[in-house]
């Protein structure tokens, strides 16, 4: 992939037994994979021997040049600029040309807006270097040198760490695992390589557990907004299936034991899973009980000689249960309703669990599964919390688990949203650009209000989450975090349409330019249902939010 090449050595190569074109002053040798190219082999031997730079940006994102360069890139242009080699990761500060004073763009207030006057200066407040694309809207504007009362450079350094991974070894695979409706395993053992895992739970990063470490962040300043920033890069991938599949189970199954578990149960299971040797999954929805969770029927006996419980039963759509080593399932110990429930940690290894895998709309590389057990002998060391009190180790994991969905639901808005904006600038209709068209702006428009109003109302909540302890955020935070996952859910579903008309028949067909927004339309109802269903968390959010404020002394 060495060699230089002039504009002639190149269209000698002009010939189905040796097919050169040039895209971007790179030199591709396209002669064997003319056969398999998924757009046929005719287009490729018309432009044979020239620069297809122009057909091939028409056509395809960066991610294909990224997964086939390996491949069949032999080298590159004598006229190349030489310093043309781009590091994986998009520029973090402006181009040069941007400081030179005659460029600068100084922003003026309209007539009418009101100007800023500025405040007293935080130093944790000052805006940090841009990163990413600089699309308004792509990224959270804490991105793109706008202040922010919450982010450091702490945050900006993980955030590198992690976009560098994912640009590199993720995005390139993402259509082909959800696909193949399975990431390898490699990738989960790297997340627990890289102290991700450790650091997903919603408690202070657990040195006790584990000695693994985030490269670009000390174990002792890890926050929330630190844990925040990881699922939202990790679902830049724009894929709930893949984000699910590394931490659907393990994000809400594994902080109620760390939290509620007995410490010898915690000291031998928690390691190997947060090192991603082993797996674990929240077992809670059964045939006949989602949203209900009071009503669940699985079943666990304790036995005569009071050291086991015996479980029966079914639980159904269980996110990672199909490779899960452990099950914190939700079983029935105590009479009908919220007060004969308990929490129990199944291994597989006990006997009796059997995972088969289900067919479903979206997030296929998630691993949905239903879950059978039958006379499995669980010692009552894996009881976690206490018998008959399973609902608040329940409860107080429900802000973790719906918060992880209203970042990830707003991420995947971003990507719906970008997506759209990159295509609007080279897809043209009507001898117009789509991003010249009114209705298309509308629509742009309408995207980006309301991931930004929902995205700094997610600041906020992480924020008080920050500083509350769990049961107080559980009680005061509970409706508006649930108000805020319907807030999240129905943007997420606001943009994958609107994206998805933008792009027309290419996100109707899957892969190719609208892979990504094909495949998170079909993951909108894993999102709104899930989780408590959007009817379930807009009446939660008035009916809670009432209740603590009835307490807090509220005058009607
Ligand atoms: C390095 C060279 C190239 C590679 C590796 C490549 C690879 C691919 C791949 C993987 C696809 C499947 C769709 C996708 O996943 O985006 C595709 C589709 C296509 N390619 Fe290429 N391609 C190359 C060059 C070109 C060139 C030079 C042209 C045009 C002259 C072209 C025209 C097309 C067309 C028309 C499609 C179908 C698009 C659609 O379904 O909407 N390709 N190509």
């Amino acid at each position: 992939m060495s060699g230089i090449f002039s504009k002639t050595d190149v269209s000698s190569h002009n010939k189905p037994d040796s097919l050169w074109i040039i895209v971007d002053d790179d030199v591709y040798d396209l002669s064997k994979f003319q056969d398999e190219h998924p757009g046929g082999k005719k287009i490729l031997q018309r432009v044979a021997g020239k620069d297809a730079s122009k057909q091939f940006w028409k056509y395809h994102n960066e991610g294909i040049l990224k997964k086939y360069q390996k491949q069949l890139q032999v080298g590159s242009l004598d006229s190349k600029p030489k310093a043309a080699a781009t590091p994986p990761t998009p520029p973090a500060t402006p181009p040069p040309q941007a400081a030179k004073n005659e460029d600068k763009v100084v922003p003026k207030a309209e007539p009418g807006t009101v100007s800023a006057t500025p405040g007293p200066a935080l130093s944790e407040a000052e805006p940090l270097d841009m990163f990413g694309d600089l699309i308004p809207g792509g990224d959270p504007n804490w991105y793109q040198s706008y202040h922010s009362a919450y982010f450091t450079q702490s945050h900006a350094d993980l955030r590198a760490e992690v976009r560098e991974w994912m640009e590199a070894d993720i995005m390139p695979n993402i259509t082909e695992w959800d696909e193949a409706k399975k990431v390898p395993d490699s990738v989960y053992k790297a997340m627990g390589e890289k102290g991700y895992l450790a650091g997903l739970m919603g408690v202070h990063y657990p040195t006790q557990l584990t000695d693994r470490k985030v490269k670009s962040v000390e174990p002792a300043k890890w926050d929330l907004f630190h844990e925040m920033l990881l699922t939202d890069e990790l679902s830049r991938s724009g894929s709930g299936g893949f984000v699910w599949n590394l931490i659907g189970g393990f994000g809400i199954g594994c902080p109620p034991v760390v939290k509620h578990g007995k410490k010898a149960l915690v000291d031998r299971i928690v390691p190997g899973i947060l090192a991603g040797d082993k797996r674990i999954c929240l077992a809670i929805t059964e045939p006949d009980a989602g949203s209900d969770v009071a009503n669940l029927t699985c079943e666990a006996k304790l036995s005569e000689d009071g050291k086991h419980y015996i479980v029966n039963g079914e639980k159904k759509w269980i996110t990672n249960g199909v490779w899960s080593d452990y099950f914190t399932t939700a079983v029935r110990t105590g009479g009908e309703g919220m007060n004969g429930v308990s929490v129990l940690l199944i291994e597989r290894d006990f006997g009796g669990v059997s995972t088969r895998k289900m067919d479903c709309q979206g997030v296929w590389s998630s691993g949905t599964t239903y879950v059978t057990f039958e006379d499995v002998k669980v010692p009552v060391e894996n009881l976690v919390g206490k018998e008959n009190q399973g609902f608040k180790v329940i409860m107080t994991n429900f802000n973790h688990e719906r918060i992880g969905i209203i970042i990830q639901c707003l991420r995947f808005s971003r990507v719906c949203y970008e997506e759209s904006m990159k295509y609007a600038h080279k897809r043209r209709t009507f001898g117009k650009k789509l991003i010249e068209h009114p209705v298309i702006r509308l629509k742009l428009a309408h995207m980006f209000r309301q991931i930004e109003a929902s995205y700094a109302w997610l600041e906020n909540m992480i924020f008080q989450c920050q500083r509350m302890n769990e049961v107080e955020a559980m009680l005061k935070l509970g409706g508006a975090i649930a108000g805020l996952k319907a807030q999240a859910t129905t943007t997420f579903e606001f943009c994958a349409r609107e994206a998805s008309q933008i792009f027309g028949g290419l996100s109707y067909s899957r892969g190719g330019q609208g892979a990504k927004v094909e495949r998170l339309y079909r993951d909108v109802r894993a999102y709104a249902i899930p989780g408590g269903s959007e009817e379930i968390m807009l009446d939660l959010s008035i009916r809670q939010s009432l209740r603590v404020h009835k307490a807090l002394g509220m005058k009607l």
